[in-house]
C-alpha cells in the first residue's frame, strides 16, 4: 500500500515581527524560508485574513529604504509579487501586483532600523534568485546591482500599442524588480539592427526588444554583423510582445510555464 509522503518542512531562515503598512496598520510576524514569504497576523486579532504566504517564485524584487519624513526614525522594506489571480470579472487567471511593505523600528536609531530592513531585503532577494536559478538551471552569478537593460521599441508595431504597454505595464516592474534601463523608441527599418551593431555592448545586462518579430530579427541580425558576435550574440536577450503576431514571445512563455 503506498504511504502518503510526509509534508514537506521548509526549515525557516529568518524570522521577524514587524508593522505591515498599508490601509491597515497591523502586526505581523514575517517568516522567510527557502521558497515562502509568511505574513501571519499578531494584532489587531480580528477582521481580514489571519495568515497569506507569498511564493518566492512570484517576487520580483525587494528594496530597503528610509520614510521621506526625516522625524521618523523606522525603515521599512517592500516586496514585489504577481501572482496569478483570476481576473475580476473576467475568466481565466493573470499575474496582478502585490506589495508588501513592512516597518521596521526597534531601535531609536535609524541607521540600525535601515540596516535591518537591509537584512531583510538582501535576504529576499537572495532567495528570489536561488529560486530562479534552480528553476531554469542556470549557473549561479555574482549579480552586480543595479542591473541595467536596453529596451528597443517599435512604436508602430501591432496596433501602435507599444509605448502605452510599455508605460502602463512594463516600467511599473522594472522599477519593482531594481533594473535601470535606457529606453530607445525606433524611428524606422534597421534603426535597432545599426544600433545593435554598433553598441558598446558591455554597458547593457540585457537587450530587451517590446515589438514583433521583426525587429527581433533585426537584433539578432546587428549582433551577428559585428567583429566579436561570438560574444555579442552570448547577451541575454528578452521580448516583450508589442506586435500582431508575437509567435516568438507567445512560444517562449508557453515553453517557460
Ligand atoms: N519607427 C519605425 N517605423 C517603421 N518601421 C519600423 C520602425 N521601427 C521598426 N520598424 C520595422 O518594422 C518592422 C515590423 O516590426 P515588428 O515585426 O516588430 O512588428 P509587427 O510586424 O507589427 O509584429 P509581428 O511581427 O508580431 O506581426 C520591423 O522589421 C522593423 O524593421
Amino acid at each position: 500500500m503506498l504511504q502518503p509522503s510526509p509534508p514537506e518542512i521548509c526549515q525557516v531562515l529568518m524570522y521577524g515581527e514587524f508593522m505591515v503598512t498599508g490601509s491597515m496598520k497591523v502586526r505581523c510576524s514575517l517568516i522567510l524560508t527557502e521558497t515562502e514569504l509568511t505574513v501571519q497576523k499578531i494584532s489587531p486579532a480580528l477582521g481580514g485574513r489571519g495568515k497569506v504566504v507569498y511564493y518566492l517564485s512570484d517576487c520580483v524584487g525587494c528594496r530597503a529604504y528610509r520614510s521621506h519624513d526625516s522625524t521618523d526614525v523606522g525603515a521599512y522594506f517592500s516586496a514585489y509579487f504577481y501572482p496569478l489571480r483570476t481576473r475580476w470579472m473576467r475568466s481565466g487567471v493573470a499575474r496582478q501586483r502585490v506589495e508588501q511593505c513592512f516597518r521596521v523600528a526597534p531601535d531609536q536609531n535609524p541607521s540600525v532600523n535601515l540596516q535591518e530592513a537591509q537584512r531583510w531585503s538582501r535576504a529576499i532577494r537572495d532567495r528570489v534568485l536561488h529560486q530562479r536559478q534552480q528553476k531554469t538551471g542556470a549557473i549561479k552569478v555574482e549579480v552586480k546591482r543595479p542591473l541595467m537593460f536596453l529596451i528597443l521599441l517599435n512604436p508602430h508595431s501591432g496596433k501602435g500599442h507599444a509605448h502605452a504597454l510599455f508605460n502602463g505595464n512594463v516600467q511599473g516592474m522594472l522599477q519593482d524588480a531594481g533594473i535601470q534601463h535606457t529606453l530607445i523608441i525606433t524611428e524606422r527599418q534597421n534603426h535597432a539592427r545599426e544600433l545593435v551593431r554598433d553598441a558598446d555592448l558591455s554597458q547593457w545586462d540585457a537587450l530587451v526588444i517590446m515589438s514583433g518579430d521583426g525587429l527581433l530579427f533585426e537584433v539578432v541580425n546587428g549582433l551577428m554583423e559585428r567583429e566579436d558576435w561570438e560574444e555579442a550574440i552570448q547577451t541575454p536577450l528578452g521580448v516583450l510582445p508589442g506586435g500582431s503576431g508575437n509567435a516568438l514571445a507567445a512560444s517562449i512563455h508557453h515553453y517557460s510555464g
